[in-house]
């Protein structure tokens, strides 16, 4: 049995007032050291919400959830940041780099966050997460003489700064045109085949999705 990554144990999740909807219903996941796992469905069924309940962003949900062996319920504000920061690399719609820092900079900030690493062995750890993403060349540039798809390297780049046990992106590629998505997802291809990176993407692409190792599909917030 492969090392679990993530686990979750009947979450189910209501907004506001409207519990006889729940936009998420007794899920049950499990996700192993190494395994690339889309979630896909149809706009509304819960992905977004389901992505932020297991990323700890959200902690209004019932039911259990279990990060790198370790119960999340009932931890506090800043310990969840913590487990963030140490464990999960994000990648959104949107890459969120800053314009008046270099690529580089941008790459090293959530490792100066962490404050695992001094400064010089955080500017080689990025220039080296920049090499395996193809974009060393473009270090000293600013993002915003880079193309999406370049962008959003950069941003899988910082997501991999510390070295997390997961990726999790919500739809990643959903900003992207049709080459510039391809060119992303064979980065994460890349990243699941070569580095044994776990990834959780949340895709409308069906395309994508049957390229992954495991798809969740969901409907009406549950796993169908
Ligand atoms: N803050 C909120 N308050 C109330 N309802 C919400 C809130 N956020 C999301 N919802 C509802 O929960 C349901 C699931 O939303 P969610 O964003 O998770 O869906 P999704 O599958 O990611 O959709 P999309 O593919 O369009 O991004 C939707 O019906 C949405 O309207």
């Amino acid at each position: 049995m492969k090392e679990l990554i993530l686990q979750t144990s009947h979450i189910s999740k209501s907004f506001g007032d409207a519990v006889d909807v729940p936009v998420l219903s007794d899920i049950n996941l499990q996700l192993a050291k190494g395994e690339f796992v889309s979630v896909t469905g149809k706009s509304g069924c819960g992905k977004s919400t389901l992505l932020y309940v297991l990323s700890t962003m959200d902690t209004d949900y019932d039911g259990e959830l279990y990060i790198d062996g370790v119960c999340m319920n009932g931890k506090t504000e800043p310990q969840l940041a913590r487990v963030r920061n140490e464990k999960i690399g994000f990648v959104f719609q949107f890459h969120y780099l800053l314009n008046e820092f270099s690529v580089l900079q941008n790459v090293m900030m959530p490792a100066l966050r962490l404050g695992r690493w001094e400064a010089d062995e955080i500017r080689q750890r990025a220039y080296d997460k920049l090499v395996t993403l193809d974009m060393a060349q473009h270090a000293q540039k600013k993002p915003n003489q880079l193309s999406g798809g370049q962008k959003q390297r950069v941003a899988i780049a910082r997501a991999l700064i510390n070295d997390p046990l997961i990726i999790m992106g919500d739809e990643p590629t959903g900003n992207l045109d049709k080459r510039n998505s391809e060119i992303v997802f064979e980065t994460f291809l890349q990243l699941a085949q070569t580095q044994g990176q776990t990834l959780l993407i949340v895709t409308h692409d069906q395309e994508f999705a049957r390229r992954t190792g495991r798809t969740i599909q969901m409907q009406d917030g549950k796993v169908a």
